[in-house]
Order: C-alpha cells, then structure tokens, then sequence
C-alpha cells in the first residue's frame, strides 16, 4: 500500500464527506469523481499532508514523497516557465550550480535561445536537460521564456503539470490537471502523463468521466454518504490511456455519467 486515508472530514459541525477507507495501491491509477464541493481536493491536501480549513478525523498515511498538482497551476508570476518547471529543485539545492547561474528565475535572467550554442558553453546540465524535454513535451518550447502572465490558462495549465513531472515523485496528486485544455490537447496530455507516470501510485481528480474512462485502473466516487468503486472493465494497457474511441471505453464513460446523474 502506498498510501491510505480513512476516516471523515467536517466543516465546521457539519459532515464534509462521512467515513471512507481510500486505498492507492503501488503503480496504481486511481480516478476520483464527485460532485462540486463534496471533498475531493481537501482530501487530495490531507494526502499531501497539507492544510486544509476542514477537521479530519481518522489516520493519513503514505511511504513516498509526494508531488502534488493542484487546481490553481499556482505559477510564481516573476519566473518564467523554465524557471517554475524547476523550482522545487532549485529550492531544494538539487539543480547543478551552472544551471542556477544561468537561470536564477527571471526572464530577463535568461539567455537568448541559441544564446549557449553561440558561446560554445558546455551542454546543459542534466535537470535542465530534462526541464527543456518536459516542457517540450507538453508543447511550451516556444513558451519556455514567457512568464505566466504571458500564457493562456491552458498553457500556464501545462506549464504546471511539467513542473509536477519535473519532481518525478513515486506519489503523484493531480487535480483536474487537464481542465483548462481543448479537447485535443487534452487527450495529449492525457496519453503523456500516463506514458510518463507509469510506474507511478496516481490519484487523479476529475469530473470528466471520458477522463477517468481513459485513465483509471480503479474509478472511485466520492459522495456525502462515502466512496463507492464502479467496476473497470478491462486493464489499461501499459504506459498509455485507453483509446477514447474504444466501444469498452464509450461504454464506462456513458454508464460513469448515468452513475454521476444518479
Ligand atoms: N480552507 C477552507 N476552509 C474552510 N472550508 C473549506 C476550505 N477549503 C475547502 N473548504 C470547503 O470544503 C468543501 C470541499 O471543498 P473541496 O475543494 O475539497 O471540494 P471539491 O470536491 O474538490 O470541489 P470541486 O469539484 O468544486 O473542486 C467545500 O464546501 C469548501 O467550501
């Protein structure tokens, strides 16, 4: 078990969501569904071991640290997108010394591109290396020097989830990490985060059952009264989410909704 939440959650005197037992398993995916309101990034925080503003009762544990995707991507608005995709390292004093020297966090700190290649620097360090892959991956290469107030909100979405990926946790919380993004993009994303993170332990918010069709190995929803399991057909296959076009997978996505409107 990789981590485990059991017990209840109040707002004041009143019950936030009555007990659950919530389980992830080792390399696990889960899918949280629910309801506006009904607790699901409180409980994503009391994973993360953060704050919440609501009083839990009951036993939080995990083994591995944790990174955390919140809703609001939460980009430090003075650094640019090299510069939030590597803060955790930077904070942590993990990122190679000629790394910081050349990107200590502003924009008009950095280097033109092309800027090293002309100086015959040395290659770019490893972190860097793979800050510049991760936001390539999520299609910011052209962006990398932008500042947050400088993206859409899909981008600066991106933006974060490169950053969650930069921190390369056993442990990874995302919270509607796709919802700023048109369709397409979105199912990119999709494909890229569950390429990336496949020996990961996931617990991914959504309220998008095509989403959670998609991507969980288990499919969990959260309701006032507690949390039910809805039964997952097939195993996803390995690094990758199922095809969206798949009947099996139209099919959970319909019976998910019907669930949800229920
Ligand atoms: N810091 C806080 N102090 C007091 N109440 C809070 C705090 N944060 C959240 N709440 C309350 O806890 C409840 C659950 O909020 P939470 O954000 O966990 O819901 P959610 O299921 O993630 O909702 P959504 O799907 O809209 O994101 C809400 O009623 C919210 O008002």
């Amino acid at each position: 078990m990789q981590a485990r939440v059991r017990g209840s959650a109040w707002t004041g005197d009143q019950p936030l969501f009555a007990e659950i037992d919530l389980q992830l398993a080792k390399g696990q995916w889960t899918c949280l569904l629910g309801p506006s309101g009904v607790g699901k990034s409180t409980l994503l925080r009391l994973l993360a071991g953060l704050e919440t503003g609501v009083r839990f009762q009951g036993e939080i544990s995990r083994d591995q640290p944790v990174a955390l995707m919140a809703q609001d991507p939460g980009l430090i608005p003075w650094l640019d997108v090299t510069g939030n995709v590597t803060l955790g390292a930077r904070l942590r004093g993990t990122l190679d010394a000629s790394f910081v020297e050349k990107y200590p966090g502003g924009a008009s700190d950095r280097p033109h591109q092309g800027g090293d290649r002309a100086s015959g620097a040395e290659p770019p360090a490893t972190p860097a290396t793979r800050a510049s892959m991760l936001i390539k991956a999520v299609g910011l290469a052209d962006r990398a020097d932008h500042l947050p107030a400088q993206l859409s909100g899909g981008q600066r979405q991106r933006a974060a989830l490169a950053r969650t990926l930069f921190e390369d946790r056993p442990l990874v919380l995302l919270d509607e990490p796709f919802s700023a993004l048109d369709t397409r993009t979105r199912a990119q994303m999709q494909d890229l985060a569950a390429r990336l993170l496949q020996d990961r332990t996931v617990l991914l918010v959504t309220h998008d059952p095509a989403e959670a069709a998609r991507l969980g190995d288990r499919i969990l929803l959260l309701r006032e009264t507690g949390l039910t399991e809805w039964p997952v057909p097939s195993p996803r296959p390995p690094a990758a989410a199922r095809p969206f076009d798949a009947p099996e997978v139209l099919a959970l996505q319909t019976a998910l909704m019907r669930g949800m409107m229920a």
